[in-house]
């Protein structure tokens, strides 16, 4: 295997009962990657990551953290590994210096190391203010951050981030995107989330899974090229020349379909084209010889949330496929 491939799954396979959860996944991140791993409620995520984390046994398949199979050097592997689970549940009667300085011995620190790690971790998530308050008296956004520092406090070759923006304000998010892009260049990083934007800021490969199974796999601009919003043309008009510029653009060569949309004074039209047709200077030069002013025109490089929603089912199990399958 190669020396810097950190996070390794080959075909994980997940049962509960007879509902399959996790249905041969395979993948691998490499040191300075971080892998979005996307899908909808209930396609497999938290599963695989806590396989992957060796929180959780497969039902069939590997699963390697640098190199270490985490089956069978359990001990090593998570020493190579920071985990943020879903949700972090923390100990809340502890306060939050209390909890990472326990941490820090599970983690085999002592001393001035511990001190040195815990002091670096709570700073890197600004958490310095509220370490000597107890966990249950802190906001979410807060608790969410107690459980990063956890994850990185050992400056783990590889992170497992469940949701790590989850409950976090729009600033908090923006910080934890910061922290996670520093600390991108010397870790192997795998992120599951909810947040398309953050996908776009943040991962230089993404994964999609749907019902236990990955339906894509690429960049940010490989999934945005699949979307049917890829070449598209969105310009803006004020709406009262809306209909001068429909008229005038629905006889297009080279267009297919066209959307139209009003909001606040402003309609925007979707061009969207025939095969690989560039309307982009097409519909300026048309709307300008119609004496039609242009707000705003761009090409789309496509969209994720649409590629998304083309790949994925809205619900990836039916409640009919769970009723009998709880596992305590
Ligand atoms: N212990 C369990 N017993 C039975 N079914 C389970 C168990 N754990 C997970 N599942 C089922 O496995 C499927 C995958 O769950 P998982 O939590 O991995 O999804 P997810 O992609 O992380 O979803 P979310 O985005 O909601 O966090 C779900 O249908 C879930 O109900």
């Amino acid at each position: 295997m190669h020396m810097d491939c950190m996070i390794k799954a080959h075909e994980l396979t997940r049962r509960f009962g007879s509902f399959v959860a996790v249905d041969g996944i395979s993948l691998a991140v490499q040191k300075g990657e971080v892998l979005g791993f996307l899908g909808p409620n209930g396609a497999g995520k938290t599963t695989t990551m806590k396989i992957l984390t060796g929180f959780l046994p497969a039902t069939s398949g590997l699963a390697e953290i640098c190199g270490l199979n985490v089956t069978d050097h359990p001990i090593a592997a998570r020493q190579k590994l920071g985990y943020l689970p879903e949700g972090a549940p923390l100990y809340d009667d502890m306060t939050a210096g209390g909890f990472l300085q326990f941490i820090a011995q599970v983690r085999g620190l002592s001393g001035m190391a511990a001190k040195e790690a815990i002091q670096k971790a709570a700073q890197s998530v600004h958490l310095l203010p509220v370490l000597h308050q107890p966990i249950e008296t802190l906001s979410k956004g807060y608790r969410r951050r107690v459980g990063l520092a956890q994850a990185i406090l050992h400056d783990p070759d590889v992170l497992i981030l469940d949701e790590p923006t989850d409950g976090l304000d729009p600033n908090q998010k923006h910080e934890v995107r910061r922290l996670i892009e520093q600390m991108a260049p010397n870790k192997a990083i795998l992120i599951s989330t909810h947040v398309l934007e953050e996908v776009e800021a943040l991962c230089s490969r993404l994964i999609i899974i749907d019902r236990g199974r990955i339906v894509a796999d690429g960049t940010p601009a490989d999934l945005k090229a699949r979307s049917r919003y890829h070449g598209a043309v969105t310009l803006e008009v004020s709406t009262d020349q809306a209909e001068a510029a429909r008229s005038a653009l629905a006889g297009m060569e080279g267009l297919t379909d066209l959307e139209q949309h009003e909001s606040g004074g402003l309609t925007r039209f979707t061009l969207f084209p025939k095969a690989k047709a560039d309307l982009l200077d097409p519909a300026r030069m048309l709307l300008g010889g119609h004496g039609i002013t242009i707000r705003q025109i761009a090409l789309e490089a496509g969209r994720i949330d649409d590629a998304f929603r083309a790949l994925t089912h809205s619900d990836a199990a039916t409640d009919a496929d769970r009723a009998e399958e709880t596992i305590a």
